[in-house]
């Protein structure tokens, strides 16, 4: 897969493969709509023997038309992990353009005629709410008005899973909520962290529940504080856990908030390595013990909820 990185306005020397077939979003979560509009756009491609190429932003268009607060600056899928996914989902060509105040001054037809025009796209796929622009101009109603028969324009309806659209803004909820059973459903895959083991105070082993703790990028969207079943892949092996996301208010107030993970039959010292964390069912809200046996009893029946989900979805 080709990453095209581009800065708005575009070099007039700068000339595009074509045609292609366009897939086009900001794409957070890649979920089971986004998974619709890409697979939709690869079918067309693979049709008309085109390659299936996407256009994306570095960033959330957000950055530039929202103040954004610590909690809402954060993505369900970082770049490098989105990329992953594409590749995966066997997208050729991605256009990353950099979301910026000169980019987002476009007039729509400009947009059109700098970007899906210069990228000789034959065809364009998005969702039926996609939006390049103020949603009343720049919507996909009127996107066959600016692209004047020069690209097949088609839009994909919204998917519709437990009761509901599919949207980013949903799966966000669900993980503020606690509820990474509902993420799943909604991503068709497992809502994954990644980060890397580094040291805690050793307070693990003494609790006789020694625990991974999982250092993550700050722009990363989390389920909310709580408790929950995990498989953590370590080195392409794959351990049941169960991981703790809290300020650990047994042992203070002040605390910051760590992923803390007590892996099941494990026993190797695993600092330094990167791990992924798959966030599979909830189990509790975090408690505050008056001492650590509280909590040790606690463990101890968070780690029969864990193997009992884990002989039950085998
Ligand atoms: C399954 C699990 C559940 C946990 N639940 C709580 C909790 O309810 N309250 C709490 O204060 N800490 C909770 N913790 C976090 C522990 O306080 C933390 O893992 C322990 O202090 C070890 O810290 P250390 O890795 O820095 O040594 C939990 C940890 C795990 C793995
Ligand atoms: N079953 C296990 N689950 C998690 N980590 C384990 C386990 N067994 C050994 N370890 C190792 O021990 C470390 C955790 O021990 P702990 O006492 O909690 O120390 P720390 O506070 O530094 O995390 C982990 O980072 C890992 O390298």
């Amino acid at each position: 897969m080709q990453v095209i990185h581009l800065h708005h306005p575009l070099n007039p020397k700068l000339k595009f493969k074509g045609p292609v077939v366009l897939a086009m979003g900001f794409f957070d979560g890649l979920h089971l709509g986004h998974r619709q509009v890409i697979m939709t756009a690869k079918k067309i491609a693979q049709k008309k023997h085109m390659p299936l190429a996407l256009l994306t932003y570095n960033h959330s268009p957000k950055v530039v038309y929202q103040r954004l607060n610590d909690h809402n600056r954060r993505y369900l899928t970082l770049n490098k992990m989105k990329l992953q996914i594409l590749k995966r989902w066997g997208v050729q060509i991605v256009y990353m353009i950099d979301y910026t105040y000169s980019f987002q001054s476009q007039t729509p037809q400009q947009f059109v005629d700098n970007y899906l025009i210069r990228f000789k796209a034959n065809t364009v796929v998005a969702g039926s709410n996609h939006t390049y622009g103020p949603k009343d101009t720049a919507n996909m109603m009127l996107l066959p008005k600016y692209t004047r028969n020069r690209i097949n324009v088609v839009s994909v309806p919204c998917l519709i899973v437990a009761g509901g659209r599919v949207s980013s803004t949903r799966i966000r909820k669900c993980l503020d909520d606690g509820q990474v059973a509902l993420t799943d459903k909604l991503l068709g895959r497992p809502f994954q962290t990644v980060g890397t083991v580094v040291r805690g105070y050793q307070r693990g082993r003494k609790l006789g529940f020694p625990t991974i703790n999982v250092a993550y990028d700050e722009y990363q969207w989390l389920p909310k504080i709580g408790v929950y079943v995990t498989s953590v892949i370590i080195n392409h092996h794959c351990y049941e856990g169960m991981a703790s996301i809290g300020h650990n208010v047994t042992f203070g107030n002040h605390n910051p908030i760590t992923i803390e993970i007590n892996l099941l039959n494990f026993h190797q010292n695993v600092y330094g390595e990167t791990v992924k964390i798959n966030w599979l069912k909830e189990i509790r809200d975090q408690i505050k013990f008056s001492d650590a046996d509280g909590l040790i009893k606690q463990m101890r029946k968070d780690q029969v909820v864990t193997h009992q989900y884990f002989s039950n979805n085998k």
